[in-house]
């Protein structure tokens, strides 16, 4: 165990107008924490503030382009506490600005510490200042880390439903890596939550990657990381997904959208378990659990050469399919009910009643978009339901999830105008009177009626 397991975890940021104070004090830190970054410029601390999140920000009183009052510092810790609350501040003072220091701990900083400061005890006060924080919030330091991550209930008591959770419960502590395989909307990402809840390392960091939202080109910097000047945007290190996975859990979902040269490169790094930042030829040991999952064919892929067998094979030490919605029988009816007392509540409705003929639209419906469809057509019958007791009409199916595209513009086309007609009809070709009913002009209903002639 680490002298300094706080440190060992946390994401700092030094802000100082003195170049060499930062470096002195980056040395001195980087071996030691996880992340440090440095920052000469305070203006710069809103933005830098919005893209990442520290777990400590050390702060100069004093900067030399500003009127040398140490109100700035006193500023900047109000900043700080607005932008990025979660963060603790420890100011850097010189020696003769004691009672700003004072002043500074009543306005919210953590502690200060005096310059030149000795090695021993910066480091002594950061892990003292960090263990306090932990054990105020309860958050453990590293940014993805908290007690536990954060997971929706999976519902159903079905049989395959109860069978699964037998089985994340059984293989959740194991530390073996997962593969989990189901349709869209089946419930992958909320499973690879649970595991990672239920696991030993429930504790550590739990991080997610959307490789299929991953460009090809940003995929190494952004899974291995980079070093300062491996590319024009490079201006600070960064480590990667699986270094800031490291002790937890990494989920990579939709694995079957990498490419096969991005491929090679995972298995590689799950292979020797240490990563080489973009930039950098040292290798650095990541200890990490790996769930990944996806929705494509990657059995059949392999044998069509679109996907490594040897990869699959460091995925899926255990290997989990969820179930699609259509074969999990009632669960259907409470997955519906949770979902409609959950946006009621959201919207502040009342809970809309689910019979009659509503009832056996949903249990007769297939749903190809498993349970995110449903949670859709819930929500959305929520916020149009105008009677206490759901109709057939307020449930909403996408055709978005069954239909082509093209295919779709021409069933509204076709639905349009066999409603144009039949109203025209039942005015007896009266198109004043249609129009009115179809709550559009003369002019708009004329128009519709050229478009379908011609
Ligand atoms: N059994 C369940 N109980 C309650 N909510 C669920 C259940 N399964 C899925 N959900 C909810 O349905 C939505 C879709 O689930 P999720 O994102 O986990 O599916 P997925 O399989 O990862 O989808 P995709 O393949 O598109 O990434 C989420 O809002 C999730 O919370």
């Amino acid at each position: 165990m680490s002298a300094q397991p706080h440190l060992k975890k946390a994401a700092i940021l030094l802000v100082d107008d003195d170049p060499d104070v930062l470096l002195s004090m980056a040395l001195l830190l980087r071996p030691l924490v996880a992340t440090v970054r440095t920052e000469k410029n305070p203006e710069r601390l809103p933005n830098l503030l919005k893209q990442e999140r520290f777990d400590l920000i050390l702060l100069d009183m004093n900067y030399q382009s500003m009127v040398n009052t140490g109100n700035e510092g006193l500023y900047w810790i109000s900043q700080v506490r607005k932008l990025a609350p979660q963060a603790a501040v420890v100011m850097l003072t010189a020696y003769a600005d004691i009672d700003l220091a004072v002043r500074a701990l009543k306005d919210g900083a953590s502690d200060f510490v005096v310059k030149p400061w000795r090695n021993e005890k910066l480091l002594d006060s950061l892990e003292e200042v960090l263990g306090r924080r932990q054990a105020r919030d309860g958050t453990s330091l590293p940014r993805h880390a908290r007690p536990s991550v954060s997971v929706s209930p999976l519902i159903g008591e079905s049989e395959a439903m109860q069978s699964l959770r037998y089985t994340i419960e059984k293989i959740a502590p194991t530390d073996a890596n997962i593969l989990i395989l189901g349709e869209n909307g089946t419930g992958k990402d909320v499973v690879a939550r649970l595991i990672h809840q239920q696991s030993n390392r429930t504790h550590e960091p739990f991080v997610a990657v959307d490789l299929g939202a991953l460009p090809e080109t940003l995929f190494e910097s952004e899974l291995f990381g980079y070093q300062k000047g491996a590319f024009t945007d490079a201006r600070q290190d960064r480590p990667g997904r699986f270094e800031t996975a490291h002790t937890g859990t990494l989920f990579l979902d939709e694995v079957g959208n990498v490419p096969l040269p991005q491929q090679a490169k995972l298995l590689s790094v799950l292979q020797n378990r240490q990563v080489v930042r973009l930039g950098s030829t040292i290798p650095v040991a990541v200890d990490v659990r790996v769930v990944s999952a996806t929705n494509m064919p990657i059995y059949q892929m392999a044998t069509e050469n679109r996907f490594r067998k040897d990869l699959i094979y460091r995925l899926n030490t255990l290997e989990l399919t969820l179930p699609p919605l259509r074969e999990r029988g009632d669960d259907v009816l409470l997955l519906a009910r949770h979902f409609l007392t959950l946006y009621a509540e959201k919207y502040s409705k009342p809970v809309p009643q689910l019979e009659g003929r509503a009832l056996t639209r949903l249990k007769n419906y297939g749903f190809p978009g498993n349970v995110r469809e449903l949670q859709h057509a819930m929500e959305r019958a929520v916020i149009m339901a105008e009677a206490d007791v759901l109709r057939p009409e307020d449930l909403f199916f996408s055709p978005v999830e069954t239909v082509p595209p093209a295919e779709q513009t021409t069933r509204l086309a076709e639905l349009e105008k066999s409603t144009i007609n039949k109203v025209i009809e039942k005015h007896h070709g009266n198109i004043t009177k249609a129009a009115k009913e179809l709550g559009i002009t003369r002019m708009a209903l004329y128009r519709r009626l050229d478009k379908y002639d011609s």
